[in-house]
């Protein structure tokens, strides 16, 4: 074996850090032995000066952010449809993609109070790509400056083009950045146990929903939704990008999103009159989300139309407790394989245009219903409402 000095070893590191634009790990002897460096960020009240909304936005987002509420609450009869794709990787298609829905939204909006997924952070169950904000490039650069005002602007477009957002909220930073132009918000499977993210949502000012645990387990996001609609106190950041102590005044506009689990699917009449009276019993909104993804569709894209056709069928026949519904839609049905390169390479983000050698429309993360499946779900959908109501 060759004896590589201590020295050599650093000056490889310092290179490579060099060639990410890092500047050297600021720790004290003993600290900060496995951090490469650290890459100062514009702060959330810089970013949010550039990429400011106009007022009418403004007013948009307050008054989407009430028209859920009221949809929560059983008080506005419309079914909420949370869709749209996976996760935003080209902005330029989720554009094209945002148009359509926008049309679709506004003839359907009797009887859906559409929002489109704009999800930027993707919690992965081991590695992976980690979404717009993580990575814009596609390519390991990280370029997460870059990523934060992307994904600003693409909420910024969004909204612009009258829909509504709704997005994870995965950092515990990037809502400074972002939640200004977000009408709703989830707490995803991976995270719903965390008392980081249960503190975050305590202080977000739009509806959110936490996802029941992966493997099914309902109590977790139970458990979350009481602890987020308390007053919290915890380590944050403020609009400057200074740590802060974060005192919050709790969000009562929590609610629950049945995903599945390793056990199956949980969106089955029985599962919803259950999770409704766990909720309720706790003191908090019996009514729920569906999520016609993920472990209710296994992941398939295909059995995720036919979920979402049950669903229509029972309210159709009246069923209640279903506030609202999730589903994963893009422009190309399907999804493909996105092959990240290894987080030690240099890259510069510029010299590996990923995006040109993938399928335009089509996710990078879990497979998505295409366009044409999603107009006849929303259609589907719109029916089965005013066909409830005609049962009521
Ligand atoms: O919604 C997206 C995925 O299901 C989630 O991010 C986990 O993905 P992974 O299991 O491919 O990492
Ligand atoms: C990651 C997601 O879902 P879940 O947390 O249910 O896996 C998602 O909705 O993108």
């Amino acid at each position: 074996m060759n004896a590589v000095s201590a020295t050599d070893l650093l000056e490889t590191s310092q290179r490579a850090d060099a060639a990410q634009n890092l500047g050297p790990a600021q720790g004290t002897p003993n600290s900060d032995e496995r951090v490469a460096g650290f890459a100062p960020l514009p702060s959330p009240a810089q970013v949010r000066g550039e990429l400011a909304p106009s007022a009418a936005l403004q007013y948009r987002v307050g008054r989407a952010r009430q028209e859920i509420r009221a949809v929560l609450d059983g008080v506005d009869p419309r079914l909420l449809v949370i869709i749209g794709p996976c996760s935003i990787h080209d902005p330029q298609a989720g554009l094209d993609y945002a148009a359509r829905l926008a049309a679709a939204a506004g003839r359907h909006r009797g009887e859906l109070l559409v929002l489109m997924r704009t999800y930027f952070e993707k919690p992965r169950t081991t590695v992976g790509w980690k979404g717009l904000i993580n990575d814009p490039a596609l390519d390991g650069s990280h370029d997460m400056a870059a990523g934060l005002r992307a994904a600003r602007r693409f909420l910024l477009e969004v909204g612009e083009l009258g829909l509504p957002t709704a997005t994870e909220f995965l950092e515990p930073i990037s809502p400074q950045y972002l939640a200004d132009l977000v009408a709703w918000g989830a707490v995803g499977a991976r995270t719903t146990e965390s008392q980081v993210h249960r503190q975050l949502v305590s202080g977000l000012s739009m509806p959110v929903g936490f996802k029941n645990g992966t493997d099914g387990g309902l109590q977790v996001a139970v458990d979350a939704c009481g602890a987020a609609a308390a007053p919290q106190s915890f380590l944050g950041i403020d609009a400057g990008g200074r740590a802060s102590m974060v005192q919050t005044r709790g969000n009562t506009d929590v609610h629950l999103i049945l995903r599945g689990g390793a056990g199956g699917p949980n969106y089955s009449a029985g599962d919803i009159a259950a999770a409704s009276e766990r909720m309720g019993a706790a003191g908090l909104n019996p009514r729920v989300i569906v999520d016609a993804s993920h472990a209710n569709s296994g992941k398939s894209h295909i059995r995720q139309a036919e979920v979402i056709n049950e669903l229509a069928a029972r309210l159709a026949a009246g069923e209640q407790g279903i506030a609202g519904l999730m589903a994963e839609s893009f422009l190309v049905p399907g999804a493909q394989k996105l092959e990240v390169p290894a987080p030690d390479a240099a890259r510069t983000g510029q010299d590996t245009p990923v995006l040109d050698g993938l399928v335009y429309g089509q996710s990078v993360t879990d497979a998505c219903m295409g366009w044409d499946a999603t107009e006849s779900a929303l259609e589907t959908l719109a029916a089965a409402v005013r066909a409830g109501r005609a049962e009521a």
